[in-house]
């Protein structure tokens, strides 16, 4: 296997956080994109959280077949499933942790110690070419901070639904700062996170390949909503590096060489941050960052529509941005 780049050590402790049992809390500041944890599975469960009952076999024989300690330390995890499954399973469904896409879990005897937030500092990935998970920092961390994870990583619902996904999955009520906002302030978040999901999830205009295909200038826009936001919001996780590629792979499209490479370049930096250099999105990204016609996509609905490759040069902040999103141009090609 090639070198695991090692996670760094003494960035955080374990200890009790008041309502919440054990958590992780940074013993010293962790700047943004600093890899605070890499970590192996203790094993791998078939299938998602969802459907883990129907794997209880596989389950039993990966936990029967650990060393002592390791079956100490995995007994020792929380179980919050109560009756409702073995004890077996209940630590595996409280404690799991999603392997990408795959639609399978690892357990994680450190990962599983890290709360929840619904605006969380820290994001957690599966990186399949190292067989580790990486745990990132979002935002600077200070010292004694709790350093938390979402536990609905890549979707934002709104309060109602949120707590309701966690009591019945995790049987906590959530009252992070998000979810502890006055009820006014809550409402406009509601509001800003129901129009996210709908711009970014649900095959939205942003990301349903048909409809970027037929209507890409459309597609833009939402995407430049979706931006404004995530910004509003405070969200610097997986969905934003998300409206990234989508932003880019909209430019691409339509062959709009100088849009696809700014936005490509900022897919890399976002990516970079939650995941790390080493991440194998994140070096398609950053390929992609300088050859942007690699795209497979790339002027699907045209032949090249701007030969440059760099944004107007000298401009910056919010010249650079009206540059980026005034897409007056497409529409001599007649997109809508
Ligand atoms: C994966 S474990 C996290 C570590 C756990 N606190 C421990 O002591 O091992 C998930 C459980 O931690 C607790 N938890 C996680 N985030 C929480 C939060 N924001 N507020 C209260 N409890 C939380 C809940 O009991 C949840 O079922």
């Amino acid at each position: 296997m090639a070198d695991v780049p090692a996670s760094r050590d003494g960035l955080y402790t374990i200890k009790p956080v008041t309502g919440k049992g054990l958590g992780f809390i940074a013993t010293s500041k962790i700047s943004k994109g600093t890899r605070i944890l890499l970590e192996v599975p203790l094993f791998k469960t078939p299938g998602s959280t969802k459907d883990i009952g129907s794997a209880e076999i596989i389950v039993l024989r990966e936990v029967k077949s650990l060393t002592k300690d390791q079956q100490r330390a995995f007994f020792a995890l929380q179980n919050v499933q109560g009756r409702k499954c073995t004890p077996v399973l209940g630590i595996v469904i409280t404690n799991m942790l999603p392997l990408g896409g795959s639609n399978s879990g690892g357990l994680f005897l450190e990962a599983a110690r890290i709360n929840h937030s619904c605006q969380p500092n820290a994001q957690h990935t599966w990186n399949n070419d190292l067989g580790h998970l990486t745990v990132h920092a979002l935002r600077d961390i200070e010292a004694d901070r709790e350093i938390t994870i979402s536990y609905m990583s890549g979707v934002s619902p709104g309060y109602v639904e949120r707590q309701r996904y966690l009591m019945n999955a995790f049987s906590f009520a959530c009252a992070c700062e998000l979810c502890s906002l006055p009820l006014l302030a809550r409402a406009g978040s509601d509001y800003n996170l129901d129009q996210i999901r709908s711009i970014d999830e649900d095959e939205g205009a942003a990301t349903d390949l048909d409809q970027v295909l037929e209507r890409p200038a459309k597609s833009f826009s939402q995407v430049h909503r979706l931006f404004e936001l995530l910004e509003e919001e405070g969200i610097c996780d997986i969905r934003f590096a998300r409206a990234c590629f989508n932003a880019f792979q909209i430019a691409a499209v339509v062959g709009d060489k100088a849009r696809a490479k700014v936005f490509a370049e900022r897919a890399y930096a976002a990516r970079k941050v939650l995941a790390g250099d080493d991440n194998p999105t994140t070096i398609e990204f950053k390929h992609l960052a300088k050859q942007p016609v690699d795209y497979h996509l790339y002027g699907k609905r045209m032949e090249c529509y701007d030969d440059s490759w760099e944004a107007p040069r000298g401009i910056c902040g919010e010249e650079l941005e009206n540059w980026l999103w005034n897409t007056d141009g497409w529409s001599r090609y007649s997109f809508s």
